[in-house]
């Protein structure tokens, strides 16, 4: 059998692919120079799994789809307070190049706008050393994408001679001392960064690595660890899409970051990268067909971060009555799917009710066969109330064949009996 999804794919860019509207980015010479029909999609599963179509092994400069990346390769570097002193992490409302900073800290607002992304890229690295720096961005977008990279010389050396926009911006953070260095050479480094050639298939990797925990679905390296994963992914979802960004997360749902040469990512934590490419752009400076595409993929693949998840109480599968050797009985909770907070609360309360309304026998059977996850919020309340219910003198069995809930310390000394089957527990019970 063909899987189908590389088949909605092309369904997706059918259905996309009829808008003309829009234009190429001709602000850098060579960007007005490409094809401006070409179309791609792909998508990359967190397991490495890379679904394609249309157009997606041509080559692009990434452009401003290096910020989120060259962020998090600051935050790595420096930390997250020494990047939050010099760039905020405040939506703009503004076009990627404005000329703006933060009213009293005097800092840009966020590290998707280029004010804030040539600051970021100044962070990398030795102070003075733009070559240096340059290696290491190309390193780490490189490994980010899972091969080496290289760079548009045609592109940088276009971009270079006309970055007068970006000039103005480095000189009004050099004025401030938010940046150090000569201006120019600042720009021609921050320039290099842009003209770092990607497919649409790079793309995907790249997020799905972001999207994975830092962690490359295919290389299975570690390019960075997951808290600045998260905190990338956040920036992207309140800053990556400027001053789209709120109907961005209202109707897509997922972080993104777009780029003036056609590309655009999201990142849907736990699940995908996505990546699309298509040159011409809306006034936002997003491509206008990659952003349709994204808007297909989420309606149609229930992508938005903000529908509601299932009903916690499916937490409970089943709760009923085992009689034990001895002939009392016992309370057996049959847990199932991944246990977090909200789930976990739901199962706290029912056994402190039944508790309360003196229907607990002394003896309960917490049944985690079919539970395939425990947080660490989930861990601590699943222990602290097998604790409660042993200082209140029930027993507690936990069913765990796979060792789902390892090395269960509740304190005090305290730790449930451990079996392996429900038959086992109530052959325990009592005797
Ligand atoms: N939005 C973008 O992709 C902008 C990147 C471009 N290199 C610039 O700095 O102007």
């Amino acid at each position: 059998m063909d899987s189908p999804i590389p088949d909605y794919l092309h369904e997706v860019l059918s259905a996309c692919g009829a808008d003309t509207s829009g234009a190429v980015a001709d602000y850098i010479p060579e960007l007005a120079q490409v094809d401006p029909d070409r179309l791609g999609v792909a998508l990359t599963t967190v397991d490495g799994a890379v679904y394609e179509a249309g157009d997606c092994e041509s080559r692009f400069t990434i452009q401003s789809i290096s910020k989120p990346f060259v962020y998090a390769l600051a935050l790595q570097q420096r930390g997250l307070e020494a990047v939050l002193d010099q760039v905020d992490v405040e939506p703009s409302g503004e076009a990627f190049n404005e000329l703006s900073l933060e009213k009293g800290s005097g800092r840009p607002l966020n590290p998707m706008i280029n004010a804030g992304a040539i600051v970021v890229h100044t962070m990398l690295g030795d102070p003075g050393d733009p070559q240096g720096r340059c290696d290491q961005v190309l390193a780490g977008l490189s490994a980010f994408a899972g091969r080496p990279l290289d760079v548009d010389e045609a592109a940088y050396g276009s971009e270079t001679a006309t970055a007068f926009r970006n000039y103005a911006i480095a000189n009004m953070l050099r004025s401030r001392d938010s940046i150090t260095e000569d201006p120019e050479d600042v720009v021609a480094a921050y320039t290099r960064q842009c003209s770092v050639r990607v497919s649409t298939r790079d793309l995907a990797l790249m997020a799905a690595t972001l999207a994975n925990g830092g962690v490359h679905p295919v290389s299975e390296e570690q390019v960075v660890e997951e808290w600045v994963a998260r905190q990338v992914m956040s920036v992207m979802a309140t800053c990556g899409m400027y001053d789209s960004a709120g109907d961005w997360i209202s109707t897509v749902g997922f972080p993104a970051k777009s780029g003036v040469s056609g590309g655009i990512i999201g990142a849907l934590p736990g699940q995908l990268g996505i990546a699309a490419f298509s040159p011409r752009l809306d006034p936002h400076g997003s491509s206008v067909r990659g952003v349709e595409v994204c808007r297909h993929l989420s309606a149609d693949m229930g992508l938005h971060m903000m529908d509601a998840p299932q009903p916690v109480r499916a937490t409970i599968r089943r709760m009923h009555t085992v009689q034990q050797v001895d002939g009392s009985a016992a309370k057996v909770f049959s847990l199932h799917g991944s246990l977090q907070f909200a789930g976990t609360e739901r199962l706290v309360r029912d056994l402190a009710e039944a508790d309360a309304a003196g229907q607990l026998s002394d003896a309960v059977v917490l049944d985690l066969t079919r539970v395939h996850s425990i947080n660490a919020v989930a861990r601590r309340m699943l222990l602290e109330t097998v604790r409660r219910l042993s200082v209140e003198g029930c027993s507690v069995t936990v069913v765990d064949p796979e060792s789902t809930l390892p090395d269960p310390d509740c304190g005090d000394g305290l730790r449930p009996t451990v079996v392996g089957t429900v038959a086992e527990a109530a052959a325990l019970g009592g005797g």
